[in-house]
């Protein structure tokens, strides 16, 4: 019988913006969307990478081998979780599965919540939620927290700037809600992308209809990523704009916090 393995570019120890308390942060690689200002574009291909990579020693470029993403079995990654089991319990913390999109390794990612969930450790999904309801369904169960990105209402504008369009996500996040579900909205607030008035109005009707008010985190626009670009040999989309400051993002708390959401800003 074959072995099931997830492929994972990253893991993050000691996060504190991915959920409550300390958190472990397992990122998968693949990703169906292809958002313009996206900082891990080493997440977008589905398998283990074999790229040139070029790196900066002083005033020298030099070119080298490197590879994106490992493979992990279940018993390797859970016991990677585990590791960190004592923060969890002192801090209130637990794991959290990011990418790219997790979804798109649904058996392993299945497996995992529910190995995650047998030893009672608090589970975050960090999700595009672009995936058919069966696999929601698959692991709605064992997660404790979405992390659900907004990333634009209209259809039109979504399409341009991520590649897919948003219905799906919106189906799937009014279905999550409808199921009682613990979520926190993340919106990536991207300068002419999303920030306008009526773009935040729309995200404001449409989560007010939802029967449980999720919480809402603003994620200022950032070029953290922007060398990785570079590195990876892959050609940058990242908006050539400053990154946001939190006060660049106060009018858009206010709209929120005035209609009773608990508002924060960067995770
Ligand atoms: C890399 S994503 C992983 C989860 C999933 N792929 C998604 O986008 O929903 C983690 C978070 O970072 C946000 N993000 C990505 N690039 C960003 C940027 N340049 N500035 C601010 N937030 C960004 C995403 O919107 C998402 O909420
Ligand atoms: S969905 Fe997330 S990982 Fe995928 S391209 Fe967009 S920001 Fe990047």
């Amino acid at each position: 019988m074959k072995i099931m393995q997830a492929i994972v570019f990253d893991i993050k120890r000691y996060a504190v913006h991915d959920g409550p308390g300390i958190r472990t942060s397992v990122f998968f690689k693949g990703c169906p969307l292809r958002c313009v200002w996206c900082h891990n574009p080493e997440s977008y291909k589905a398998g283990i990478e074999s790229i040139c990579r070029n790196n900066r020693l002083g005033d020298v470029e030099v070119a080298g081998q490197a590879e994106i993403g490992k493979a992990y079995t279940i018993n390797q990654l859970i016991s990677e979780i585990e590791n960190d089991q004592l923060f969890f319990d002192e801090s209130g913390g637990g794991v959290t599965f990011s990418g790219g999109e997790p979804l798109m390794q649904i058996d392993f990612l299945e497996a995992i919540l529910k190995a995650c969930k047998q030893r009672e450790i608090h589970t975050a999904l960090d999700t595009t939620a672009y995936a058919p309801k069966d696999k929601i369904d698959r692991i709605v169960n064992y997660v404790d927290l979405f992390l659900f990105d907004l990333k634009h209402m209209l259809d039109a504008d979504h399409l341009k700037s991520t590649g897919v369009s948003n219905k799906l996500i919106l189906d799937n996040l009014r279905y999550l809600s409808e199921k009682g579900k613990q979520i926190i909205i993340r919106f990536p607030m991207i300068p002419g992308f999303n920030d306008s008035k009526e773009n935040i109005n729309l995200m404001l009707d449409f989560l007010n209809e939802l029967p449980r008010k999720p919480e809402f985190h603003i994620l200022p626009y950032h070029r953290t990523g922007q060398d990785k670009f570079r590195r990876f040999g892959i050609e940058s989309t990242m908006p050539d704009i400053p990154s946001l400051l939190e006060e660049d993002t106060e009018w858009v708390q206010s709209i929120f916090k005035e209609s009773g959401y608990k508002v924060s800003v960067g995770g």
